[in-house]
């Protein structure tokens, strides 16, 4: 099976060949060949003679599969081009320019498996993944979603820098190097005044000493409630995409309402959600519990302890691994069909990269 993989070099294609490289994907007989838009002609990853040039339609129409994570404007050029001069590979892609069309699937196995398997079946030749937020969502709670107890959910969501790509991951580390650096002397003397130090700080972050070419704002010691456009009903684009995608993963004849707001916060590579569900039906909490915890083996229940909450359900415990912690579940004040919950998960490893090289591992399985 030849593989073309776009978009290798960048963040998000460099977590995929990492996971490629940790998982043997490799040597499972795919000829990987590897393209880039920038640097065509160089040598290529693992020996894999030299970059081809992911504009050329001729060398990208002798594959079978097109793995992308270069970019939705990379998507739109090609994809729609290739499939006009007739190309009948297989296209999976991070970007979410395909993801609602209708002959594209959603991909994320755990939760979906049955989905793809029909869209193979069918013949559908375009798979997606999702968007981070909704994917890391489901990998939580899939055991709730299958079981078919949602009658409805909200995701306020606390989202990492990563999520906006490289530059303002160092944005952020940028900024809230400004701001310590605005008090660096003040800190080293035990008796300065907390006022002080806050009154610097705050005057940084509404100063143009503070980075702010790729967020556009600060968000070192503040939080930005709006991700991507704006949407219609006051939604952002990324609001908009919970209810969307988590109903097209799930294939629901009966869409289940989704909704929330999503903020920025200043975390690197995890986004944590804090969930409310109405359940449809009353069930006991150590019911809920085990079918959080047996749904997948990534999903993990953490107890509802102090303890517990602090140790693992953070980005700092969860970063770079691709366990799902779900936790803080109890059930609500406002009755026995309310159910809270807290999430946390890597949003380039499940949140991007991983559902890809696994539908990639299903196509080869499936030969
Ligand atoms: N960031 C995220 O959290 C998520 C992103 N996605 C999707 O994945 C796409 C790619 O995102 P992301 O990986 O963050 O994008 P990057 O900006 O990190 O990489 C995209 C491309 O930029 C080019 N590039 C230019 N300079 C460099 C450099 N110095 N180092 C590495 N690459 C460079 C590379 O292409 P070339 O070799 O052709 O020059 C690379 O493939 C997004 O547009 C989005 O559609 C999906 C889910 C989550
Ligand atoms: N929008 C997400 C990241 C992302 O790339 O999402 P999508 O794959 O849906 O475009 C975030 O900012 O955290």
């Amino acid at each position: 099976m030849k593989v073309g993989i776009v978009g290798w070099r960048g963040m998000v294609g460099s977590v995929l060949m990492q996971r490629m490289q940790e998982e043997g994907d490799f040597a499972t007989g795919i000829e990987p060949v590897f393209f880039s838009t920038s640097q065509a002609g160089q040598p290529a990853p693992m020996n894999a003679g030299t970059l081809k040039s992911a504009d050329d339609m001729a060398e990208l129409k002798k594959l079978d599969v097109i793995l992308t994570c270069q970019g939705g404007d990379y998507t739109k050029a090609v994809h729609p081009e290739l499939r006009r001069q007739g190309w009948n590979g297989y296209w999976i892609d991070a970007a979410s320019t395909l993801r609602m069309e209708p002959e594209a699937v959603i991909v994320l196995d755990p939760v979906n498996r049955n989905v793809i398997d029909s869209a193979l079946a069918k013949g559908q030749k375009d798979f997606i993944g999702g968007n981070c937020t909704v994917s890391l969502m489901l990998m939580g709670l899939g055991g709730l979603f299958r079981a078919g107890l949602v009658e409805w959910l909200t995701s306020m969501t606390y989202q990492a820098a990563s999520g906006a790509g490289a530059p303002n991951m160092r944005e952020l580390l940028a900024q809230k190097g400004a701001l310590h650096d605005s008090v660096a002397h003040l800190l080293k003397d035990p008796s300065s005044a907390i006022l002080e130090i806050d009154r610097k700080v705050t005057a940084t972050m509404r100063s143009d000493a503070l980075p702010k070419k790729e967020f556009g704002y600060p968000l070192a010691g503040s939080v930005l409630p709006w991700i991507d456009k704006e949407v219609e009903d006051g939604q952002s684009r990324e609001e908009w995409k919970g209810f969307a995608e988590t109903n097209k993963i799930l294939g629901t004849t009966a869409p289940i309402p989704v909704d929330g707001i999503c903020v920025r916060v200043g975390a690197m590579r995890c986004h944590s959600q804090a969930l409310t569900i109405k359940l449809n039906k009353d069930v006991p909490l150590a019911d809920i519990e085990q079918l959080i915890a047996n749904d997948n083996q990534w999903a993990k229940l953490v107890p509802n302890t102090k303890a517990d909450t602090l140790a693992q359900l953070t980005p700092a415990a969860v970063s770079g691994t691709l366990t799902v912690p779900v936790g803080r579940v109890r059930k609500m004040r406002m009755g026995p069909h309310y159910l809270q919950a807290f999430t946390c998960g890597d949003q380039l490893l499940w949140g991007a990269a991983e559902p890809l090289r696994r539908m990639l591992r299903i196509l080869v399985e499936k030969q």
